[in-house]
């Protein structure tokens, strides 16, 4: 049996036009439109792909967007500069500096100089640390996203045995968290599972990945999670978004559909939603600042 489909571009339209509407109605009360800075450095394809996409979901959105283009030789001081007029423009309420930066760029201080206030990517220790607490200002996107496409499908979390491969700050370790997390009146994007993280270092990594109900593949390795490592009927989510030659490929394996009780494509699985809860910080970000 074919698993079924986990839909991101379907739930992320549904979820879209909500976010829309709570747009329009704001403007209607005369507030200003919930505005997001994007920062894009350098000409990696992938990059100005993803950026491409969230400037046309924004302004779809009505969110007011834009996107400031810096060439790959930008200093330090130059992109600090350019991050401190965001933070002190109030038009803009969420602010993105797409990674990777180019390696004379220290990511770390540029993640720190962004506001915690319009830290809509959720990057900066602040809002890391408030997340880790348990009372987030924001939720990552792409963890948030993969949190929204199990539960809007049904998929119960609390007390399931969840494995996340991949441990970085973006996906692997925010994801982990959230999923391991009690969920809160204050803290309602929370699983209650009882989450693994695998890695490079882990030993058995067939045995460990076999043990979950919900597997999330966020290694960058094309066809990583192979079908010897799915229990069957699981719940498969793959984040991996591998470009390998102009064409988008995941990190499970297509063979998995046939093992698998769930499982999300690449394109059109998490990348949408990673997209859609950004407009939902953004909308959120405009909200703490503005009321
Ligand atoms: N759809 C979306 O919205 C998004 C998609 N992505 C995609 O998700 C994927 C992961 O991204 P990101 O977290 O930034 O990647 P990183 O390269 O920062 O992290 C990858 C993690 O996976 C682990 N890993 C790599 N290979 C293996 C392996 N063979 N076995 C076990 N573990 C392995 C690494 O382990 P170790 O720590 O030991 O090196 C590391 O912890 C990429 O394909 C990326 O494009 C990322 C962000 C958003
Ligand atoms: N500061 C920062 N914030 C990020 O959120 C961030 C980042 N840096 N660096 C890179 C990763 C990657 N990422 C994706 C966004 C959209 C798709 C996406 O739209 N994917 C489409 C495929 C692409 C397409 O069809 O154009 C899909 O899966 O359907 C994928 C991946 C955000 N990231």
């Amino acid at each position: 049996m074919a698993a079924q489909r986990l839909d991101g571009k379907a739930l992320a339209a549904t979820m879209r036009s909500e976010i829309a509407a709570r747009v329009a109605e704001r403007a209607r009360a005369g507030k200003r439109a919930p505005g997001l800075a994007a920062v894009l450095v350098g000409e990696d394809p992938a990059s100005q792909q993803y950026v491409k996409n969230k400037h046309k979901a924004c302004q779809d959105a009505g969110l007011a967007t834009t996107v400031h283009r810096l060439s790959a030789s930008t200093t330090q001081a130059e992109l600090l500069e350019l991050v401190g007029r965001l933070n002190a423009d109030p038009a803009v309420h969420g602010i993105l500096v797409q990674l990777p930066l180019p390696k004379q760029i220290d990511d770390g201080a540029i993640i720190r100089a962004v506001s915690p206030n319009k830290d809509v990517d959720c990057f900066h220790p602040e809002n890391v640390g408030l997340l880790m607490t348990g009372y987030p200002r924001f939720y990552p996107c792409t963890p948030h996203g993969v949190l929204q496409l199990l539960t809007r499908n049904g998929i119960a979390l609390a007390g399931k045995e969840i494995v996340v491969l991949g441990r970085s700050n973006i996906v692997g370790k925010p994801v982990a968290v959230m999923l391991m997390q009690k969920a809160t009146a204050t803290n309602p994007a929370a699983g209650d599972a009882t989450v693994t993280v695998a890695h490079t270092r882990t030993k058995n990594l067939a045995d460990v990945c076999r043990r979950a109900d919900v597997l999330i593949a966020a290694a960058g390795v094309p066809g990583v999670i192979t079908p010897d490592m799915v229990k069957p009927g699981a719940a498969v989510v793959d984040v991996g978004t591998n470009n390998v030659d102009g064409r988008w490929l995941g990190d499970v394996h297509k063979d998995v559909e046939s093992v698998a009780g769930w499982l999300s494509p690449v394109p059109g699985g998490v990348g949408p939603m990673t997209i859609t809860m950004l407009l939902y910080n953004t909308l959120d970000a405009a909200k703490q600042i503005d009321g």
